[in-house]
């Protein structure tokens, strides 16, 4: 057994960042390089998982991505992450890089916390915690308040204890980065980019790498190899939870829910549902696929705030039942029941 231990690459970032895209292009471009996934996702229906095993045999095996569904990665560090990792070391062929992607809702402190667990630490070290942000929703102000409903909230109720759970997670996920990509920068002007570019320098840890990309489409040697070695430096990076003291972090701030549309008789109308479910509820992440009756594909649905785009990704498997589920996220308080009743039509 060689005694150099497995790099391993947590990939996080906010819902629908494209964090999926990137992984993808990484294996992709991996020139044979075995790696293994570990992916979690909120929700039951595994998207991110699927849309990766689409890829085909040669670039992903499905023996080679691991799924985490029970919840958040950062909360069941012990439950989960840790065993699932001891079960890949313990291969007869040990992956020779981890990567790993966090659910858009995860902490990265927690999960790079875990690699100190003395079973893991002996093994593997984290290569380097890379942090993709949506760059549009950034310039359209997504991680931002709205500094006069803030004033206005405080005027009205001076004792409110102001938190924006989307703006404070966004920066525990920059916090914790070795490199920050500004993915999606292809939906901005230069000078847009530049722009935000230079506004996040100034919130950056020191250290941390700026990189803007289209697609996740980086130089997997860029991505790889950056030997941070981040499990031994997370006084530099604690999230706002730990700042104040808080051992415990919870996601009552946001609801996940998914369901089941059976088979769908028109593709335009079901996007149009969708479309005008987005425009009324504040949703901030659906994703799923739809079986379209007479169609030989797989129908994959992304949303991301308002954008929202579909297509068919592969065949139906003749060994899998063709269903149609999405899981949707959003801020506490969303109308589930209404949400349900206008996606079934
Ligand atoms: N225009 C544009 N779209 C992108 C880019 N990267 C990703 N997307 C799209 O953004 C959507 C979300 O991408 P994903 O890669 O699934 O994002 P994610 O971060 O894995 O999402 P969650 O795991 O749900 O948090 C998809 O529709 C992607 O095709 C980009 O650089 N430009």
């Amino acid at each position: 057994m060689s005694l150099q231990k497995i790099p391993a690459t947590v990939i996080t970032g906010f819902l629908g960042a494209g964090k999926t895209t990137l992984i993808r292009h990484l294996l992709q471009n991996a020139k044979g390089r075995r790696i293994a996934l570990v992916i979690n996702e909120f929700g039951d229906i595994g998207v991110d998982g699927e849309i990766l095993k689409g890829c085909g045999d040669e670039v992903c095996r499905e023996e080679d991505v691991v799924e985490l569904a029970n919840g958040c990665i950062c909360c069941t560090v012990a439950d989960d992450f840790v065993p699932t990792m001891k079960k890949l070391l313990e291969r007869d062929h040990p992956p020779e890089h981890i990567v790993i992607e966090t659910s858009g809702l995860a902490l990265p402190q927690p999960l790079v916390r875990a690699f100190n667990w003395p079973e893991i630490k002996s093994r593997v070290t984290v290569d380097g915690v890379v942090t993709v942000v949506d760059a549009k929703a950034l310039s359209e102000g997504r991680f931002a308040d709205d500094e006069e409903a803030v004033a206005a909230q405080r005027a009205a109720d001076p004792n409110l204890d102001h938190e924006n759970p989307i703006e404070e997670l966004f920066e525990d996920q920059l916090n914790c980065a070795d490199m920050i990509v500004l993915n999606k920068t292809d939906l901005l002007q230069t000078h847009e980019t530049e722009k935000l570019s230079g506004d996040l320098k100034g919130q950056i840890r020191k250290g941390a790498k700026l990189v803007p990309a289209q697609h996740g489409a980086l130089d997997v040697a860029a991505l790889l190899g950056i030997a941070s070695a981040a499990e031994d430096d997370m006084h530099n990076r604690l999230s706002h939870h730990e700042m104040e003291g808080e051992v415990q972090h919870d996601h009552d701030d946001f609801v996940t829910f998914s369901m089941s549309l059976g088979p769908i008789a028109d593709r335009e109308k079901l996007l149009k549902r969708i479309e005008d479910l987005i425009a009324e509820h504040d949703i901030l992440r659906l994703k799923g696929f739809a079986a379209v009756e007479g169609a030989a594909g797989r129908l994959l649905i992304q949303a991301v705030g308002p954008r929202l785009n579909s297509y068919f990704d592969r065949p139906w498997r003749a060994d899998e039942k063709r269903s149609s589920e999405v899981v949707v996220i959003g801020l506490k308080g969303l109308d589930r029941a209404a949400i349900e009743a206008r996606l079934k039509g």
